[in-house]
């Protein structure tokens, strides 16, 4: 699902009312219904309802909301904010259309809102991608307000004073939303983990806005969804063996760490590897022929530390490396022999990323190289340097990929795929059971499988972290977020393979 900027939202929204030949009066009554079908799902009728309208679309979008939820028998309060003299057409329009029964309150100085009780619904209809400064004074207010009356906010299409596709300038009010409702696709400010407090759980809802216009339209962020998922998987066929899924290379693990080469080595060969042969420091020998039989493993001269490269390294269809290994030295030039001399597409996790991260010298040894990097945040920092904002590490991210021709694999709670071409894929499912030790490992393993079995990289990173997700999602289902460890998402990756594989309803 392609990420539009407001402008292109707009250009959206005029190309469709063109094509259908509608009046942009019935675009907003399509979006009002879909919100209200929303709204009706969430909430019962009855429920005490206030909504804040703004002077743009938005506000327009409000007031039919506001006549279609009285419809609806909800016990509705329409108010109208600031000075509406130069409200949009169909604002207008709209502010006509309310019922007798229904006024609106105007709201043209801060003390003529009324007290809300905590236990009311609001519907905010301010401000949506019209938005062109930050929200202060009067309409700064009423934010400000309604974020401390403790009621349950629902944003119509973004939380009112968030900047869609940009940076909030500081001194701007934001509404906290607890839902917001947006339309056809989501905004890009969703996805990042710093506007959380301000979108709560959002969802999108589809006004038939045109598609052929947003196939058109080119855009470097995208969000995964499902159905392009299960396009990608690959049916295993009847003839085939274990030589046609790929020979993987598991370098993981050190003193006191081997279980990072557990976990990343059972996550492989639950996500379908043919082969998997593990390297680890020779402490881990008996841990590993133990926890994974289905490895082979070989073992490093170093009893603690990962040290030398297994001999024949192209008889490997793809390299994994970093989980648990440590920052040695003698790791680290490891790893510097590794990127000199194999050609197979690597993986690089964890202490791989820190020790790449601190050398200028491995940094410059990382052109024209198969390489998927998947850091979390801080360690994405020592790669590229201290970030302002997720903005920020977005656009560094997209230079990395585009300067090193990599992938990266941004973990968080939307994971983001950085890829060669500078676009960003952002991953929909997973949930904050993964917030705990060794699913990164976990992620690694996934990852390198799925290059082996000759997915492209793109697709391996996509498709694993999906994956990845889901295996957490079904594991929610039994184990929930609190109790969940790294090794329930192993063992619900087979489900969610199967999941994936079969149609959905
Ligand atoms: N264009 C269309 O056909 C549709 C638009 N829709 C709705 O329309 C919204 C976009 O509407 P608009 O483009 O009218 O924009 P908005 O409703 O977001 O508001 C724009 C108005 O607010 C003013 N404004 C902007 N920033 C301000 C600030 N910080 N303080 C005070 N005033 C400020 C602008 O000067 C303008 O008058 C969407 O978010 C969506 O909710 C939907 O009804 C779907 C169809
Ligand atoms: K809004």
């Amino acid at each position: 699902m392609k990420i539009l900027n407001a402008a292109q939202t707009r250009e959206a929204d005029a190309y469709t009312i063109r094509e259908e030949g509608i009046s942009s009066t019935d675009l907003m009554e399509r979006a009002a219904k879909a919100f209200t079908g929303w709204f009706e799902n969430k909430f019962q009728p009855g429920a005490e309802v206030h909504i804040f309208c703004g002077p743009g679309n938005n506000g327009g979008d409000g007031l039919a909301v506001a006549r279609l939820l009285h419809e609806r028998k909800y016990k509705v309060q329409p108010y109208v904010v600031g000075d509406t003299s130069r409200a949009s057409d169909d604002f207008k329009v709209n502010l006509k259309r309310l019922p007798p029964e229904l006024p609106p309150s105007h709201v043209e100085q801060e003390n003529a809102l009324p007290e809300l009780k905590g236990d009311v619904l609001v519907v905010d209809a301010l401000f949506g991608t019209g938005l062109n400064r930050p929200v202060t004074g009067l309409y700064g207010q009423v934010i400000e307000k309604l974020n401390s009356s403790g009621a349950t906010i629902t944003a119509i299409d973004i939380p009112s004073g968030l900047f869609s596709d940009s940076q909030t300038p500081e001194e701007g009010a934001i509404i906290r939303a607890t839902y917001t409702v947006s339309f056809e696709l989501p905004k890009l400010a969703f996805l990042l983990p710093q506007h959380e407090r301000f979108v709560g759980s959002w969802q999108v809802v589809p006004i038939g806005l045109s598609q052929q216009f947003i196939a058109k339209v080119k855009s470097n962020f995208y969000c995964t969804r499902q159905e392009a998922i299960q396009r990608l998987l690959k049916p295993r066929k009847k003839f085939s063996h274990k030589g046609t899924y790929g020979h993987a290379l598991l370098l993981c693990g050190s003193y006191g760490k081997m279980g990072a080469a557990v976990l990343a080595s059972r996550a492989c060969l639950r996500s379908g590897t043919g082969l998997l042969t593990v390297q680890v420091p020779q402490a881990g020998y008996p841990i590993l022929q133990t926890a994974v039989p289905e490895a082979m493993t070989l073992t490093d001269k170093n009893r603690k530390h990962l040290s030398e490269l297994p001999p024949e390294l192209e008889k490997y269809s793809v390299v994994g490396i970093g989980p648990g290994i440590g920052t040695e030295r003698v790791t680290k030039t490891a790893i510097g022999q590794l990127l000199a001399t194999s050609s197979r597409p690597m993986v690089l996790d964890a202490d791989a990323i820190n020790l790449i991260a601190a050398s200028e010298k491995l940094k410059g040894q990382l052109y024209q190289k198969e390489l998927i990097f998947t850091p979390h945040p801080k360690e994405f920092e020592r790669l590229v340097g201290k970030v302002k904002n997720d903005y920020d590490r977005l656009q560094h991210l997209r230079e990395f990929c585009m300067e090193y021709g990599c992938y990266v694999v941004l973990k968080g709670g939307h994971t983001a795929i950085g890829t060669p071409e500078g676009k960003v894929y952002f991953n929909t499912t997973g949930n904050p059971g993964l917030a705990t030790g060794g699913t990164g490992d976990v992620l690694t393993g996934i990852i390198t499988a799925l290059v082996g079995q000759h997915y492209t990289l793109e697709e391996a990173c996509r498709l694993g972290v999906f994956i990845h997700g889901l295996a957490a999602d079904l594991a929610l289902q039994t184990v929930g977020e609190i109790g969940m460890t790294a090794s329930d998402v192993i063992d619900h990756l087979p489900k969610a393979f199967l999941h994936l594989s079969q149609p959905q309803r």
